[in-house]
């Protein structure tokens, strides 16, 4: 049996479970969702393989994952590149940002000149929240994704997807279909569409808030954050 996916609806009550019943902060489980993206990237390709990263970042949540994927990937020996057009007003972007200057990350706002230079791509555009069709500038951005030979790996959500119902019909992101997805907490229903390398990460669930919602997750091994799902949805072995 399929695992159980999370509608849009429920990812956002259970993201406010953490907060609430869960005890979490914002910042831990955004440090939690960027350390498995960064672990995802490293599995993929490591720095040796290609050190060149765009990160890509949306203005909320979405994007604060990738602010935080690119300060392990830089720890972890990458050149990250930041792309981040719509900065989040949220005072913790803020101070995520000023953790990646003091690195001395590049942020740049020549995307097509960026992705020309990049080995690898992160898209943190836009996860769980997202709807309706793409605005500017994003929608530009997306058409240059779909169409790249560069792999990307999305955060939650290849960015212009509907959560429950895939790749919109036509326009930006119909035939975008990224090399590696890295679902946080649990797969949303538009995995069913998605045909690349699948990752689950944001291992911080507990067994009576996963019960809650019906989710049953494959275990991780170790001190993995992430864990390799099969096209049926259960860990890769
Ligand atoms: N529990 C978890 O799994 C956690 C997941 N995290 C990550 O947070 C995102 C969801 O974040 P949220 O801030 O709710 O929204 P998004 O980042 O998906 O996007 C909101 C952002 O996008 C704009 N927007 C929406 N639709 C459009 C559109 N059609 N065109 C342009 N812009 C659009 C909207 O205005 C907002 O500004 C989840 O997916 C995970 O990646 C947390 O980090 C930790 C816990
Ligand atoms: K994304």
């Amino acid at each position: 049996m399929a695992m159980k996916t999370l509608s849009a609806k429920n990812a956002a009550a259970l993201d406010k479970d953490l907060m609430s019943i869960g005890g979490f902060s914002l910042d831990q489980l955004m440090e939690l969702a960027g350390l498995s993206v960064s672990q995802a990237v490293y599995r993929l390709k490591s720095p040796i393989g290609g050190r060149r990263i765009l990160v890509v970042c949306g203005p909320g949540n979405n994007g604060g994952d990738g602010l935080v994927a690119a300060r392990h990937l830089w720890h972890y020996g990458y050149k990250p590149v930041i792309y981040y057009p719509k900065p989040g007003k949220n005072e913790l972007y803020g101070r995520l940002t000023t953790q990646l200057k003091n690195l001395k990350i590049p942020f740049t706002t020549d995307f097509a000149a960026a992705l020309k230079e990049a080995d690898q791509v992160v898209d943190a555009i836009f996860g769980f929240s997202f709807s309706g069709e793409v605005r500017e500038p994003f929608s530009a951005i997306i058409e240059e994704l779909q169409n790249t030979t560069v792999p990307v790996t999305s955060v939650d959500a290849p960015s212009s997807w509907n959560i429950e119902e895939g790749p919109p019909s036509s326009g930006p992101g119909s035939s975008f279909n990224p090399t590696a997805l890295v679902s946080l907490t649990a797969p949303k229903p538009l995995t069913k569409w998605f045909r690349g390398r699948h990752f689950l990460g944001g291992r911080f669930l507990s067994p009576d808030i996963a019960h809650k919602y019906g989710l049953e997750l494959p275990d991780y091994d170790g001190v993995d954050q992430i864990v390799e799902l099969g096209s049926d949805g259960k860990k890769k072995l």
